[in-house]
């Protein structure tokens, strides 16, 4: 049994869930693009951190981040070029933040010119830690689909308490920005087997976050 997601519409000045954004064509869609990303030209793969494989595999769109930079060639991969940031992207991050309850004004102007596609297996996790590898302050946009994991919002100062445990599942929306852009988060752990038929995936799940770089070039 995975414990019942309480819907939390404020986590934080900033923080915002919205459980079920997503529709399952919608979910079902992006694990179809997903799949045509993992093969490149920047193929799917582990980033090293401090010499050791992260257990998440990661695919870049528009900015290609290693640890702890972005860089427009996937150097640390095979020296190509990432594939565009996709228009559409852009316009469902604006619908997001508009639905998410940030101002008309902000999610109108919402320009992400990045996405880090996270894919985790069973055993996967990621570790506490901050987005600060951008320049921009502005908002992060994060969609998952397939299994729900155990994801961990927490504060700014650092990694350990307070933090809310909060379940993402398939086609929900997280949004952190404003005071709660550089809250430390991470996913404690993966569920397997709670995927919805149709998301398009069977087990495993993927997530994408969006952000902008502020970065020129
Ligand atoms: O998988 C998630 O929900 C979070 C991913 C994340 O924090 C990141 O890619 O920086
Ligand atoms: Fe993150």
């Amino acid at each position: 049994m995975i414990p019942f997601a309480p819907s939390v519409p404020e986590l934080g000045p900033g923080a915002r869930l919205v459980p079920g954004w997503l529709t399952l064509d919608q979910q079902a869609w992006i694990v179809r693009r997903f799949r045509s990303w993992a093969r490149g030209p920047v193929p799917i793969r582990a980033a090293k951190v401090r010499g050791h494989k992260m257990s998440v595999r990661t695919v870049c769109l528009g900015w290609h981040w290693q640890p702890y930079r972005y860089t427009r060639e996937a150097t640390d991969v095979n020296g190509a070029r990432v594939l565009p940031f996709p228009d559409w992207m852009g316009r469902l991050g604006r619908r997001a933040l508009r639905e998410a309850g940030y101002p008309e004004e902000e999610a109108a102007g919402y320009a992400p010119d990045t996405a880090l596609v996270n894919h985790y297996d069973d055993n996967a996790r990621m570790g506490m830690h901050q987005d600060k590898d951008e320049r921009s302050l502005a908002p992060v946009v994060s969609l998952s689909v397939g299994d729900a994991c155990t994801f961990r919002f927490g504060n700014t100062e650092n990694r350990g308490r307070p933090y809310t445990d909060l379940l993402l599942g398939s086609g929900d929306l997280f949004v952190f920005g404003g005071a709660s852009r550089l809250a430390y988060h991470g996913v404690t752990r993966v569920h397997p087997g709670t995927a919805p038929d149709g998301c398009g995936l069977d087990r495993g799940r993927i997530n994408i976050t969006m952000r902008v770089t502020g970065l020129d070039g």
